[in-house]
């Protein structure tokens, strides 16, 4: 994570030109391919659920950071994507990122030096980093250069760069396009994983959404994005998917840059701040009942301040939140609309979540069928092609 100061500011700068409210707009058919490949791999193998967000969180990146088309399987691209999360979801839940953070003279320690251990870590997986940041972008490059790259967040600021450029904005268009797969992939997935375990949980959800969009599509299509505002009811259940169990229940740690004092604690600079969002989002005065699934909470005529909050706050907000949105919109009434999500032999999952910067439901079975053979048809009929 970049200190703040001018270099971040450039950056973050970069980044809002590329995922602001509008140009995120840009990147919905590129969603909508994903989403309905996602459901294809649901309809032909839905115990591998879990598997299949992975891949449709990495399609939607890939093609939108890169052009890059992916395979439908076995993608090398995402393997190392893949490999790459696996390292920052090791590191972050062991809290060796935070520890780094707050000591990063460790990296500078033997071998022997207690906590010196992430050094050895950070070696085995940086060079996994590089190659998924560095390959996909000499691919753009040189695609670019024989007249054939798709459009793509890579293409565009490369195109942007000429002879006068500094070595810090050449770095910029490789920091950004691999900057969306390390924060947007696992977050997404974590959402989603979240969304079918609140539907085994709490069926008659799931049952009062699925009747709204057949009231819109009356079963005989899919939704699509122009359909976002006919929704009520799927979008408060979207709100509880991000309120129930938040991705980052603890943000990004920041550091203060100056003397402050909160509720009379004096916290000098340089301490490390966490924002508890877990316990913003579990605020009994304001979600009663904050344990329990409940999109009605937010149907009522004086609702609770919409959960934004999990997106941060200030001047580090997340950048990929209007992304991200549209992202898990697509796939939740798409799954909804074609699929029935059940507990196994009526044995419900457990509730249990995985510690770390982003937060997981721990592993767990589903029993997912095609609501009708309708809904199967609709699915193989929509597919894209990749
Ligand atoms: C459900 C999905 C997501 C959630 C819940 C989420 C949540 C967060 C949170 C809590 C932070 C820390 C904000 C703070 O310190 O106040 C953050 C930072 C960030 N997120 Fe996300 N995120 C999601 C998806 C994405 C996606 C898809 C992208 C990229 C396209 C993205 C890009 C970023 C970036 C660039 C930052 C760092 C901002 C900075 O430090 O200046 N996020 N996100």
């Amino acid at each position: 994570m970049l200190p703040y100061g001018d270099r971040w500011r450039r950056l973050r700068r970069a980044f809002h030109a590329h995922f602001d409210a509008t140009t995120s707009k840009e990147y919905r058919p590129l969603e909508m391919q994903a989403v309905q490949r996602l459901l294809r791999n649901l309809l032909e193998n839905p115990d591998n659920f879990s598997q299949h967000l992975k891949h449709m969180a990495g399609q939607v990146i890939l093609s939108i950071a890169y052009g890059i088309d992916v395979r439908p399987e076995g993608d090398p691209h995402v393997a190392v994507a893949e490999a790459v999360l696996e390292a920052v979801s090791v590191v972050s839940s062991n809290s060796w990122a935070m520890l780094l953070d707050m000591m990063p003279w460790l990296l500078y320690m033997p071998g022997w030096f207690p906590g010196a251990s992430i050094k050895h870590e950070a070696s085995k997986w940086l060079p996994i980093v590089d190659s998924m940041i560095g390959k996909p972008h000499a691919e753009v490059k040189a695609a670019l250069a024989d007249g054939r790259a798709p459009p793509s967040v890579a293409a565009k600021m490369i195109l942007q760069l000429d002879e006068n450029s500094s070595e810090e904005e050449i770095w910029t268009t490789k920091a950004i396009p691999g900057f969306v797969y390390l924060v947007g992939a696992d977050t997404t997935v974590s959402s989603l994983r979240t969304f079918f375990l609140a539907m085994a949980l709490y069926p008659e959800v799931q049952r009062k959404a699925q009747a709204e969009i057949d009231s819109i599509t009356s079963g005989s299509r899919l939704p699509d994005f122009s359909d976002m505002a006919s929704f009520t009811y799927v979008d408060a259940l979207i709100k509880e998917v991000l309120r129930w169990h938040p991705v980052a229940p603890l943000g990004i740690p920041r550091r203060l840059m100056e003397d402050d004092i909160y509720n009379g604690y004096f916290i000098p600079a340089g301490s490390m701040v966490m924002s508890n969002i877990w316990a913003i989002m579990h605020d009994h005065s304001i979600y009663p009942e904050p344990n329990r699934f409940y999109p009605e909470r937010w149907l009522v005529p004086d609702p609770p301040p919409s959960p934004e909050a999990v997106f941060g706050h200030g001047r580090r907000i997340c950048q990929g939140r209007f992304m991200a949105r549209d992202s898990i919109w697509a796939a939740i009434v798409n799954i909804l609309a074609s699929f029935e999500i059940k507990s196994v032999n009526g044995n419900p999952p457990k509730e249990v979540y995985t510690s770390g910067i982003v937060s997981y439901p721990e592993a767990f079975e589903l029993d997912i069928r095609p609501r009708s053979d309708v809904a199967a048809a609709l699915v193989h009929g929509t597919v894209f092609e990749c």
